[in-house]
């Protein structure tokens, strides 16, 4: 197996900008209505310190104020209506890229190439879908139209207070313009800090997750400690970042804040020095005091618009390498052929002609020049030892793990000339351990057919005889199933009973290794005995007991078919197969 694929891949930042806007197109118009409607609010309130002035003015000069007042009122209703207009766009764009991005993810997750996906940390998979996704809603809807806004309010500012006084314009920018470079140093440090908080956050998520799924041999072990502080190093690393972005932030703020503010005390004196001379009005200082002060706003907001996006940034750099897990297959993939019905009776229902297969192509091949055939009723059963490649035969199988060379056929059709979901619906799949879905026992069992009536449920249940344990449970059909509401064996026989109701033309059962109680071992052999009467069961076999009974058993030995033949016949023949029976007959303890 590879090792768990982490995030920790150098940003490259040109490429993560490229996915960021890529992930924002689909909502440009969203977004640019928005960005329109700030932009009107913006300039809306830019008029108010401006009207301010003519109302001073004309209460100077003894002129009505009347129509000054109404402007006011009118430029604030604007100003609140653009801003109302705003939120709810963007509101509403930010929670449709949060659900199109889980949806995406959703689907990269179950129609994604299973060992790429399985090749994951499920925990910070999960991350991704929770976490990164409202960071890169924030920055795709508002991160983006604050800065449009902001730039707005910059711009509309500076002309505003350019009309009023030149000089003091001049001042005034000379002042920012050290104040912005001094923030303009600081941010992007933050935004790194944050990357690496939400990669430390996704790196806890993947510890979490498979301390859960581990919790009873970490217990048994007495590892709580030690287990704990490897999520607890990752939590820690996400409050030692997330500090140091908040310090930068605050820092980069401070100075903003605190640098303007001084800039509009200085100004206020200098001001009143030009009054002083002539060259300035009363009412035109206190309107540019104004814009001093209001100069704040659209600065912060440039400052925080620039944070959300490096957030965002690092969230799409993390969503769009979730991304790349490959789709099985194209959402359009036709299949070449209209039908898998059966073409004639003595075409056998799976072969396997020369098959070679590789999980990845760095790591060497797991089956090499594989050949069999399973007829379409009887059993097949899958030994050998341990790495044979038994269940990457089953995963070829099912399509879990695609050919590198030589084909497979189903009813004589090749894989190739079938979708996915032609193939899969054939079967029926038991995994060695057994497989609980969320949800309750019903659920676990419409899994397999949507439409199955209760008296067809309870028809499974018995063959697996499971009804009397779960007609015992405190809902019946519809209890929740959680941690301990079954044992190991009741999951097992669930799963069994998963698999008749699809009726499948092949069932394929990984026999679970553990021990297993006598009810549980019964349902199974009495399963494989009658679907192997009218279907195809394709075993991997851990008993003896099963073995034996099998009607034809495949030896496979480091990825090949060593021998084919009866129990009889190979205990007979083969040593490798008499070898592997002792040590069954020594397991089942016979
Ligand atoms: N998901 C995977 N990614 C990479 N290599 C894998 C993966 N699954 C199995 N392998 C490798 O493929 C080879 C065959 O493994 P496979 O699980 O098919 O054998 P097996 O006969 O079923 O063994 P066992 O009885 O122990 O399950 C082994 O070398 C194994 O390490």
């Amino acid at each position: 197996m590879s090792n768990p694929k982490t995030s920790a891949t150098p940003a490259n930042p040109e490429r993560t900008w490229r996915t960021f806007l890529s992930f924002m197109r689909p909502y440009r118009a969203m977004i640019s209505v928005g960005a329109v409607l700030g932009v009107i609010a913006t300039v809306a309130n830019l008029w108010f310190p401006r009207l301010t002035e003519y109302v001073i003015d004309a209460l100077a000069t003894g002129r009505s104020t009347t129509g000054y007042l109404v402007a006011a009122g009118i430029v604030t209703l604007v100003g609140l209506a653009g801003l109302l207009g705003q939120f709810i766009v963007l509101g509403r764009t930010g929670e449709t890229v949060v659900f199109d991005v889980r949806a995406a993810l959703v689907k990269r997750i179950l129609r994604g190439s299973v060992p790429e996906v399985l090749s994951r940390s499920s925990g910070d998979l999960v991350s991704r879908a929770t976490a990164d996704a409202p960071l890169l809603q924030l920055a795709v809807s508002t991160g983006f139209v604050s800065f449009v806004t902001a730039i707005a309010g910059v711009i509309g500012t500076i002309v505003f207070m350019g009309v009023i006084d030149g000089v003091m314009l001049g001042i005034t920018l000379a002042a920012v313009a050290v104040l912005a470079v001094f923030m303009g140093l600081l941010m992007p440090r933050a935004g790194r800090e944050r990357a690496l908080a939400q990669d430390a956050v996704g790196a806890l998520g993947g510890e979490l997750d498979g301390t859960i799924k581990a919790l009873r041999t970490i217990k048994s072990l007495g590892a709580e400690d030690s287990r704990g502080q490897a999520a607890l190093d990752s939590a820690h690393k996400a409050r030692k970042h997330g500090i140091a972005a908040m310090v930068t932030e605050t820092l980069a703020f401070e100075i903003g804040l605190g640098g303007m503010a001084i800039v509009t005390v200085v100004m206020l004196g200098f001001g009143a020095w030009r009054v002083s001379e002539g060259h300035l009005s009363i009412a035109a200082l206190v309107a540019f005091i104004m814009y001093a002060m209001n100069f704040t706003m659209p600065l912060m907001e440039v400052a925080s618009g620039f944070q959300t996006i490096q957030q965002g940034l690092a969230a799409s750099k993390r969503i769009a390498e979730a991304e790349e897990i490959p789709f099985e297959e194209s959402d359009d993939a036709a299949p070449a052929t209209s039908s898998t019905a059966p073409a004639r009776g003595d075409v056998p229902i799976l072969e396997l002609r020369g098959v070679t297969a590789a999980y990845n192509p760095r790591d060497g091949d797991v089956v090499t020049g594989l050949d069999l055939t399973i007829p379409r009723t009887g059993h097949v059963a899958l030994v050998g030892p341990s790495g044979a490649g038994k269940t990457s035969t089953m995963s070829l199988l099912l399509r879990f793990l695609a050919p590198r060379a030589g084909q497979i056929l189903l009813d004589g059709v090749s894989y190739d000339d079938l979708t996915f979901a032609q193939v899969r619906e054939r079967f029926a799949y038991v995994e060695q351990e057994p497989t609980v879905l969320p949800g309750t026992v019903r659920d676990n069992l419409v899994a397999a057919k949507p439409d199955a009536t209760d008296a067809e449920l309870h028809d499974v249940l018995a063959a697996v005889h499971l009804d009397s344990d779960v007609a015992s449970l405190p809902d019946g059909l519809d209890t929740t199933l959680i941690g301990a509401t079954m044992t190991g064996g009741g999951r097992q026989r669930l799963a069994l009973a998963r698999a008749l109701l699809r009726n499948p033309d092949v069932l394929l059962l990984d026999e679970p290794t553990s021990q297993i109680a006598g009810s549980t071992e019964d349902a199974i052999h009495e399963a494989i005995a009658a679907t192997a009467a009218h279907r195809a069961v394709v075993t991997i076999a851990h008993r003896e007991e099963t073995v034996r009974h099998a009607d034809t058993i495949v030896v496979m030995e480091a990825g090949r078919v060593r021998a084919t033949g009866t129990h009889a016949e190979l205990l007979a023949t083969d040593a490798l197969y008499q070898e592997l029976m002792s040590n069954l007959r020594i397991n089942d303890g016979a």
